[in-house]
């Protein structure tokens, strides 16, 4: 039986090469979409059985959205993978970067390669378009000259364009985190030691630092902390933050304790850390599963 899986994106762009990192012996039915929204629409409304998205890039950052896809979704983080990013500029066969008056990529993906795209500048228009592999296919169905589009190696095989420029990204070591989404929390034999916590605070003196004194207390080592706005309630903060443990006990003790300190916490999903290909600095963060 095949696993049908939600991806923004069409076959090759680099949520299909997530996939394909994550499930690499799974027969696959892969479900592309033209946006998160859509990929959490499929989830919940079970046309699919899960969806992965990007949620966080070296240079660009997080994709806060998704965090708040999930959220308001009610899905869950199942599992993690990073995904070296390596970016190329293509156009069609004969074309030479003289020729280029515009670029089209994914928005995040351009964001990635903006010091190299500076020195096509002014005489080159930069587009955000959709995902990196449909904005190749269109230049080659439509036969577009003086279009080049930013994309994996990968979609330059898959379409017949030409490499006009390779690893164009700004930092050489580019890599994105893509989590699997679900309904629900599967029941798997690995041990889970790292999870992804929502809550919100009040502007009372010390509110977070009593949320991180805690997490210390308890030897949870906090991975990642970010914030972002509540609808409907300017100027506060949601907090999104990743935890690491070892303990399974201590960490159910410490959500306990964690729900008297802050208001709407959420578990927004407990995975297993996954540092296989994980960028260099993560991967020396101290990992619980070493001692
Ligand atoms: O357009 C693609 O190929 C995608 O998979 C999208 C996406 C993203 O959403 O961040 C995925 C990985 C890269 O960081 C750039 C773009």
């Amino acid at each position: 039986m095949s696993l049908k899986i939600a991806i923004q994106g069409i076959e090759s762009s680099f949520h299909h090469l997530a996939v394909q990192q994550l499930f690499p012996d799974k027969n696959i039915e892969l479900v592309p979409c033209t946006s998160f929204d859509k990929v959490a629409e499929n989830i919940s409304c079970m046309n699919v059985d899960l969806g992965v998205i990007a949620i966080e890039n070296t240079i660009a950052g997080s994709i806060l959205p998704n965090y708040q896809l999930i959220d308001s979704c009610n899905l869950k983080i199942l599992e993690e993978t990073f995904l070296t990013i390596n970016m190329y500029l293509m156009a069609l066969n004969g074309t030479t970067l003289h020729d280029i008056d515009e670029v089209h990529s994914h928005p995040v993906a351009l964001q990635q390669c903006k010091q190299y795209l500076k020195r096509l500048q002014p005489h080159c228009k930069i587009i955000e378009g959709k995902d990196t592999a449909s904005e190749a296919r269109r230049i080659k169905e439509n036969n577009l000259k003086g279009v080049a589009a930013i994309a994996g190696k990968q979609v330059a095989e898959k379409f017949g364009l030409e490499i006009l420029g390779k690893n164009i990204q700004t930092i050489k070591e580019n890599k994105t985190r893509f989590v699997v989404i679900g309904r629900e929390t599967p029941l798997t034999t690995s041990k889970l030691n790292k999870a992804t916590l929502k809550f919100q605070l009040d502007h009372n003196i010390g509110s977070l630092s009593n949320v991180l004194q805690l997490l210390s207390t308890f030897g949870i080592n906090l991975t990642k902390i970010q914030s972002f706005p509540i609808e409907g309630k300017p100027w506060q903060y949601s907090f999104y933050v990743d935890v690491l443990f070892d303990n399974t006990t201590l960490f159910e003790e410490v959500t306990i304790l964690l729900r008297k300190a802050v208001s709407q916490l959420r578990i927004l999903g407990i995975y297993k850390q996954n540092l296989e290909n994980a960028p260099s600095t993560l991967a020396q963060i101290p990992s619980y599963e070493k001692y």
